[in-house]
């Protein structure tokens, strides 16, 4: 093997560390030669190359086309949150989000004298370059602010001088004058406020009004870069500093004094307490803001690590340890996604205070339109059928799209012969051909704790590496760590339609539950690497400027995407987990999620990702219903995989309801009392709940069968064969072994499907019936054993009936099958020999056990990845 092998090896191991197809690398890598960077660019070019239609067809947007101001929660009498209903939605969505006038104080916020933790004896003035025009700026701070001891009891109105100025925003929301005044009596705050309620601007305004500097401690370089690159357009100066930091000449100034707002990822705090108490000493630290907190929870969907060791922030910034200080520097600790039992870990691990003020908005966002549908997400054909739409939608203005077949028509089949077919069609032609596939229900009989068959011959580790689980701080590396302040816009001269005309556009606008949406950009979750790469190429395929998006992709693309996400060159961007939290883009239309997300943290953080404009946008849910979804791999603790069991859990349930409006299942899930009946939206409140049944024959069957399998005399009758009893006895049956004993014992019930009791025992599972008889926390109950509410609910009243909205799985079920509300008649006519039959025959062809297709995956001996396989695989 020469030497270049060697290297084609390597490059090839990378690129499908990337998540790249095999076909692509190898064609890659013999047209460019053994090359990374080339490889890579002729990859991501491929479908440029063949995709003629997209460059004629860019969407120009702007972001202020139409400017909404979102609704914001009000307080009733009670104390009560109350959340805006679509109505009041829109009304204040009609209200212009930037004005010149003074906007009308709302919030009744005691104006004090607030005295700001100051730095006593001789000020420092810190050790700059002041021949940089940037050091210079950065000590411009405001004549209000030059005697720093004092804000002043107008504190409110100078806050809104300046967010007008900088950002040009009319005035303060409520929430955001709590956390000010909460500031500027020195305490702790923690901020729980809906995704794109505005958090961010709360820790910024305090290095305006203080001329001190605010650090923010934030989880992704991404994200920091976003934030910084945003402040220096608005004149406020910025940088970051962490791994993604290749300037070390950043650092020294950040710790000088010469920016506002100094960005630090978790790690690189650690190592800087000392600069920063110098600092601290010197120019001032305003507060520590620690952004998307939640990362500091074991219990939250998100952990860092290093998050944890932030208490390290109020030890070493306390009054009582550095003499010149005369209150702790204040921490402010946001984030939009945060249950009850996370905010009590982010309270304890971060040592926060006692007096630490708590600041709530409602978690609900009233223009988001929330649905489920079931998909199987897992092959080509279903990329055909659930995508046709955005398709049509991004393509609909092309005079003619023409797509060509894949230059390799061999490596594109062995996806499915479907996606050469479709390859070779229009977008409209494809959309209106029936492509899609009628039995789309995955009915193998597995208890959904089956692993793909790609997961059985990988290893665990291929598979961690393929999801983007753990996200490292530095998903992005940027050439540029500072943002000098520009001057402030004047939103006079920079063409931001008047009220009027804002008013005039609102009114012109649709209402939100008409259904309408503007054709703004989508992101698309999935869950592993590869599907970024294989649904971003099938929507360029056919015209839909589309890219890729995941943390193991070169840092050159990955910022490409950032950019021409933000400056709206791109319909969709099709990402793992590792673009979502912060990103702030207004007109993101819908959030699209394929496949299981793993929590609903995770879930209702990258939903909030859309619509930040207030006008209404979609997210939908994709995922296949007739499965239990299964963990990503990832190493984890005992501990954790009960934690991760259980959010996946009530995500599954999210997906498995259809009678509760699913915004308000969302926010309930926060610990938010939602004051609405319903959003008005989201499908179920769209098109109702299914109609309701009385499953209680169904319900006392399978509860008398469990109680009876667990030793309940009083449940013999169910089963006679004492023998076989024993034998279940001795080895806790699971449902799956239940069910197929009930269809045994009772014929009226031979012909039914595990799915759908499958669902009933989930359904009797929430009602308290029954529970999981090894105490394991699962996604679906396994080993169901009789709680004594179940017990006591076979003792009561036959005739009581039991009425159930049947969930998604059953209905599911039924819709595929036969209809399960005529149960009984199923067994009418089963004397007649040859109806029983026929009945019989019909039940044996439907449930013929699918022959899995031989897999065709040979390891190649001739890559490091391939020998690998071969191993695992003896
Ligand atoms: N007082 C205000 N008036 C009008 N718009 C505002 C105001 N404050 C913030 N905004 C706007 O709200 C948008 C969202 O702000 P921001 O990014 O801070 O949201 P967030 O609460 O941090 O969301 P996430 O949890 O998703 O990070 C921004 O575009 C910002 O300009
Ligand atoms: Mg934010």
């Amino acid at each position: 093997m020469g030497g270049n092998d060697i290297t084609s090896d390597q490059i090839i191991a990378e690129l499908v560390d990337m998540g790249f197809d095999i076909s692509d690398i190898t064609e890659a890598v013999k047209a460019v030669g053994p090359s990374l960077d080339n490889a890579i660019d002729f990859i991501l070019n491929d479908s440029h190359r063949n995709n003629t239609g997209a460059s004629t067809s860019v969407v120009c947007l702007t972001n202020n086309k139409v400017l909404g101001k979102r609704a914001t929660s009000s307080l009733q009498p009670s104390g009560k949150m109350r959340q805006p209903n679509i109505t009041e939605h829109l009304k204040l969505a009609s209200e212009p989000k930037r004005s010149k006038t003074i906007g009308l104080c709302d919030a009744s916020v005691s104006t004090k004298n607030y005295l700001i933790g100051h730095v006593e004896g001789p000020e420092v003035t810190p050790a700059l370059d002041t021949s940089s025009d940037l050091c210079a700026e950065a000590f411009m701070v405001p004549s209000y602010c030059k005697d720093e001891h004092i804000i002043g009891f107008d504190w409110e109105n100078k806050a809104n001088n300046l967010i007008r100025k900088h950002f040009g925003f009319s005035s303060l929301k409520g929430f955001q004058k709590e956390v000010l005044a909460a500031w500027l009596e020195h305490q702790d705050c923690l901020v729980l406020a809906a995704t794109g309620s505005g958090k961010s601007l709360c820790f910024q305004i305090p290095a305006l009004l203080s001329g001190k500097v605010v650090v923010v401690i934030s989880p992704l370089i991404s994200l920091m870069h976003d934030q910084c690159l945003k402040l220096g357009k608005h004149g406020i100066s910025a940088c970051f500093l962490g791994s993604g930091q290749i300037d070390r000449s950043v650092e020294k100034k950040a710790m000088s004094g010469a920016y506002n707002i100094i960005y630090v990822c978790p790690e690189t705090i650690l190592r800087l307490i000392k600069p920063l108490q110098s600092l601290a000493e010197s120019r001032g630290i305003a507060l520590f803001a620690i952004d998307e907190v939640h990362c500091v929870s074991k219990w939250g969907h998100d952990f860092r690590p290093d998050y944890r060791r932030l208490s390290v922030l109020r030890e070493s910034f306390r009054a009582d340890k550095l003499k010149f200080l005369k209150f702790d520097i204040p921490l402010m600790a946001l984030t939009a996604t945060a249950t009850t039992h996370v905010r009590e870990d982010i309270l304890k691990s971060l040592c926060m205070s006692k007096g630490t003020k708590t600041v709530m908005t409602s978690f609900f966002r009233p223009n988001l339109r929330f649905s489920v549908q079931h998909s199987r997400t897992s092959s080509l054909s279903s990329y055909e059928k659930d995508f046709s739409e955005l398709i049509r939608l991004y393509t609909k203005n092309k005079k003619a799209v023409h797509i060509l077949t894949p230059k390799n028509p061999e490596s594109s089949s062995k996806y499915s012969s479907g996606w050469l077919n479709a390859s070779i069609r229009g977008p409209d032609e494809m959309c209106n051909n029936q492509l899609h596939d009628t039995n789309d229900c995955d009915f193998s009989d597995d208890d959904g704790y089956l692993a793909s068959p790609n997961e059985k011959e990988l290893s665990v580790q291929y598979l961690e590496d393929d999801c983007d689980q753990v996200q490292e701080v530095d998903d992005l590396d940027v050439s540029c760590g500072e943002f000098r302040g520009q001057p402030p816009l004047n939103f006079n001269d920079c063409g931001t339609p008047d009220s009027q005309n804002l008013l005039r556009k609102a009114q012109e606008t649709p209402p939100l539950h008409q259904g309408h949406l503007d054709e703004g950009p989508t992101i698309i979750y999935v869950p592993t690497r590869k599907e970024t790469l294989s649904l971003s190429k099938f929507l360029t395929r056919f015209g839909v400027k589309a890219a890729a998006y995941n943390a193991k992709l070169p840092k050159s693309h990955l910022r490409q995407v950032h950019k021409e996400f933000h400056e709206d060159e791109l319909q969709v961007v099709v990402a793992t987990i590792a673009f979502g939290m912060g990103i702030d883009k207004s007109n993101v239309r819908r959030i699209i999620h394929y496949g299981w997300p793993q929590s609903l943290e995770a879930y209702y953080q990258e939903a909030g990702r859309a619509g930040r404009d207030g006008k209404l946008a979609d997210c939908v849910l994709y995922a296949n219903l007739s499965r239990i979804p299964t963990l990503l791999p990832s190493q984890r603790s005992e501990e954790q995989t009960k934690r991760a069991h259980k959010m996946l859990s009530d995500c599954f349930r999210y997906g498995m309801n259809t009678s509760c409006c699913r915004a308000k299942m969302l926010v309930q899930y926060f610990g938010e009392e939602f004051s609405q009946q319903r959003c008005l939206l989201c499908d179920v409140c769209i098109n109702g709940p299914p109609e309701i049944q009385d499953l209680k024959v169904e319900a006392t069957t399978l509860l008398q069968l469990i109680a009876a399998n667990h030793g309940h005399e009083s449940c013999q009758n169910v089963s006679s064969d004492d023998d076989l009893k024993g034998r279940i006895l001795k080895r806790k049956p699971n449902i799956r072994a239940l069910v197929s004993r009930l269809r045994e014992q009772n014929h009226t019930f031979s012909a039914t499907d595990f799915i759908w009791w499958r669902g009933l025992a989930r359904i009797l599972e929430d009602r308290g019936f029954i529970r999981d008889g090894d105490n394991m926390i699962r996604v679906q109950i396994k080993f169901p054993e009789p709680t004594d509410s179940g017990l006591r609910f076979l003792k009561s009243d036959l005739q009581r009936p039991f009425h159930v909205f049947p969930e998604a799985d059953m209905l599911l079920s039924m819709k595929t099958r036969k209809p399960y509300s005529s149960f009984s008649e199923w067994g009418k006519g089963w004397a007649d020999p040859e109806i029983r039959r026929q009945r019989l025959e019909r039940k044996r062809a439907s449930t013929k056990p699918r022959k899995r297709k031989a897999r065709r995956h040979r390891p190649d001996l001739s890559t490091v990845r391939g020998r690998l396989s071969a191993k695992l695989s003896k």
